[in-house]
């Protein structure tokens, strides 16, 4: 079993994210989780907070010269900005004139929309969204890209997976470049700003979040992510919560701002006959191939060893700069949003999340289905299976 729980506040002094289940000799770090902490902070959008502030990663248990132990794993995400709320994000009490003289700490009474603030402080009992958003902020998300790192370093070294995102769509403008990332792409999707693999949408892109930029308004989009290697079989048809798609389409969804979710044609497949909507199944002397790729590589809720293709739909940033219509909860009268700053789109970033998040889920189900106590067991139960389906004349060609 893997579980994993998240804690920390935006303005904190640190997040932390613990995961228990992970087998040991997993080879990973410290420089291969600030790697990915580094590229959840890229892409175009981002506020001025991602320029100033940094991710400072220590890890306090589970590795020993650089791989897992097999033993629960903790990592800390120091805030290098920490000396400015020390006082403001107190755990302990605070003398009242000391906070009073915090402008930081000015009530933030006019919550929103779209954002957890106004639900937050109905739910939790708070007269100001401070106390909300300082954990609904998707400051958290760098703990899940921690964790993200660990369980995809697993998957590569125990079944050769790899997990690619790229952006498909953003502002309403759309990619139409067909072929897929492999991970080989990574490094050039990384460093187009708008993470889009298609070259004229990605100047497109940009350029509605410059016009979005100047216009004080905010975006949302697409994400895709692409896992190569999956072996088939992960997840069940039998029961509802072990669905590979179910599970995964869950973790995307918790994702702040994330609203949608579809596996390969997704939501189109609803609009086509059954004759043009699934992937006939082709034997070749090299193994089972499909005619087309329009399932997303889940069938019955598991893995069909095609590659796994899902989509996640990212709602525009809640922080509107032309700031819009709330009420002031102290007063009871109508008011504008707070806004002190935001980002205009955190789409790219969503990508690198969601890839973090995909990698914790497909982690766990191949545990499921292979166990092992260490890389090297998982792997050796994952080739017995995979020789088996080669002797029953059913292994998958990708
Ligand atoms: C990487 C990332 C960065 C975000 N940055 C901001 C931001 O700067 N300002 C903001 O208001 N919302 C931002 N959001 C979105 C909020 O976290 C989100 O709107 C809020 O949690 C409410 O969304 P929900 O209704 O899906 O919970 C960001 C989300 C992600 C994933
Ligand atoms: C700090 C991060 O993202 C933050 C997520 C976020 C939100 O409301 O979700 C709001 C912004 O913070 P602030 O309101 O303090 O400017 C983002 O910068 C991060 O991703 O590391």
């Amino acid at each position: 079993m893997l579980r994993y729980l998240t804690a920390g506040e935006s303005h904190g002094q640190a997040l932390t994210a613990t995961m228990e289940g992970i087998p040991a000799h997993v080879r990973v770090g410290e420089p291969e989780i600030s790697a990915a902490l580094a590229r959840r902070r890229l892409g175009i959008g981002r506020g001025a907070r991602m320029k100033f502030e940094a991710d400072a990663v220590t890890l306090l248990g589970g590795f020993r010269h650089g791989e897992t132990l097999g033993s629960p794993i903790a990592i800390m995400i120091g805030n290098t900005e920490w000396a400015k709320w020390e006082t403001v994000m107190a755990p302990g009490e605070v003398d009242p004139a000391t906070l009073a003289q915090q402008a930081r700490n000015a009530p933030l009474t006019r919550p929103r929309p779209g954002h957890a603030d106004l639900a937050g402080m109905q739910k939790y009992g708070f007269a100001e969204s401070r106390p909300i958003l300082e954990r609904a902020s998707a400051r958290e998300t760098a703990a899940r890209v921690a964790l993200g790192t660990v369980a995809a370093a697993f998957l590569h070294q125990a079944l050769g997976t790899s997990i690619v995102s790229h952006v498909v769509e953003l502002g309403g403008v759309r990619a139409t470049r067909a072929d897929l990332p492999h991970a080989q792409d990574l490094a050039a999707i990384d460093a187009e700003p708008t993470r889009c693999f298609d070259a004229e949408a990605a100047a497109a892109m940009a350029a509605e979040v410059e016009a979005c930029r100047k216009e004080g308004d905010t975006l949302g989009g697409v994400v895709e992510v692409v896992v190569w290697g999956l072996p088939p079989g992960l997840g069940s048809h039998i029961q509802g919560d072990r669905r590979l798609d179910g599970r995964l389409a869950g973790a995307l969804m918790g994702i702040q701002a994330i609203k949608g979710v579809e596996f390969g044609a997704g939501f189109e497949l609803a609009r086509r006959r059954g004759s043009a909507a699934h992937d006939e199944i082709l034997p070749t002397t090299e193994g089972i191939s499909r005619a087309t790729h329009n399932a997303g590589g889940v069938e019955g809720g598991m893995s069909t060893g095609e590659v796994l293709r899902v989509r996640a739909a990212m709602k525009p940033i809640s922080t509107v700069p032309r700031a819009l219509r709330t009420l002031d909860v102290s007063t009871g009268q109508p008011a504008a949003a707070h806004h002190q700053r935001s980002d205009v789109c955190a789409v790219p970033a969503a990508g690198v999340v969601a890839e973090a998040v995909t990698a914790l889920v497909l982690a766990e189900l191949a545990l499921e289905k292979f166990g092992g106590d260490s890389v090297a067991e998982t792997r050796r139960n994952r080739d017995a299976y995979l020789a088996d389906l080669v002797t029953r004349g059913l292994e998958v060609r990708q």
